[in-house]
């Protein structure tokens, strides 16, 4: 089957920004094809970020979409209010979801684009014959719950495989890799199959944010020509 043309798309994580000062920090980044939000429970993941009030709070401070990244448990009582404030796109886990299929079918209901996560362990097969009810695959890098890990390599032949599932079906899913995805690390996932990159340290730890994102989507869009 002959490559289809995909685009690029860059999502600096806000994890790695300044919490004090949200509004400013997305205002650094006005390049970013979204701004990647991280709702941490302390439950899902041993870590706590915001809710839906700062979720709401950023949608009212900046035009740009907004990528929900949900680690949460209990994701079909939560995820319909994040679609309902507004975000772009709304990603639940597969692992917090009892109804994943329901849940990503509310999602798109409620306006929103319908993405699932999965933790690096967690087995990308059984959930193929689901693909059409996503908008976005997220295949995480690191364990989530915290910013600044290094990327996880064995995770590239699971990005080959549902790039190339995708593709074999014709099914339009966007591939997004979260994770220590660097100038070291996004050459490799572009080259895998991903096509929606998310990234918090390497982007907010840059003097230049918004340079550095530019210069993280180009590398990935000449690693993507590359390999086409
Ligand atoms: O979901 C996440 C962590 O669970 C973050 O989006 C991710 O870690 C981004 O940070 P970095 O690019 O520094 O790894
Ligand atoms: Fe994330």
């Amino acid at each position: 089957m002959a490559e289809l043309q995909r685009s690029v798309h860059l999502h600096p994580s806000i994890l790695s920004a300044d919490f004090s000062r949200l509004g400013e920090e997305i205002a650094r980044i006005p390049s970013a094809d979204a701004v990647h939000v991280d709702v941490m429970d302390n439950h899902f993941v041993p870590n706590l970020t915001l809710g839906l009030p700062v979720v709401e709070a950023i949608r009212r401070a900046t035009s740009l979409p907004l990528d929900i990244h949900l680690m949460i448990s209990d994701a079909d009582r939560w995820a319909p209010g994040y679609a309902e404030a507004g975000a772009e796109s709304v990603t639940f886990h597969a692992e917090a979801s009892g109804a994943p299929i329901r849940l990503a079918r509310e999602l798109r209901a409620r306006g929103a684009q319908a993405g699932m996560a999965l933790k690096p362990a967690t087995a990308l097969e059984p959930y193929l014959d689901m693909l059409t009810e996503l908008d976005m695959l997220l295949l995480m890098t690191v364990e989530p719950g915290f910013g600044g890990q290094a990327f996880l390599e064995v995770v590239l032949p699971k990005i080959r495989r549902a790039r190339q599932a995708a593709d074999d079906a014709g099914v339009p899913v966007a591939v997004q890799v979260d994770g220590g995805i660097s100038a070291q690390t996004i050459t490799a996932a572009a080259e895998a199959g991903a096509d929606v990159f998310v990234a918090g340290s390497a982007v907010y730890g840059a003097d230049d944010p918004d340079a550095a994102l530019i210069a993280l989507r180009d590398q990935a869009a000449a690693a993507q020509g590359s390999c086409g």
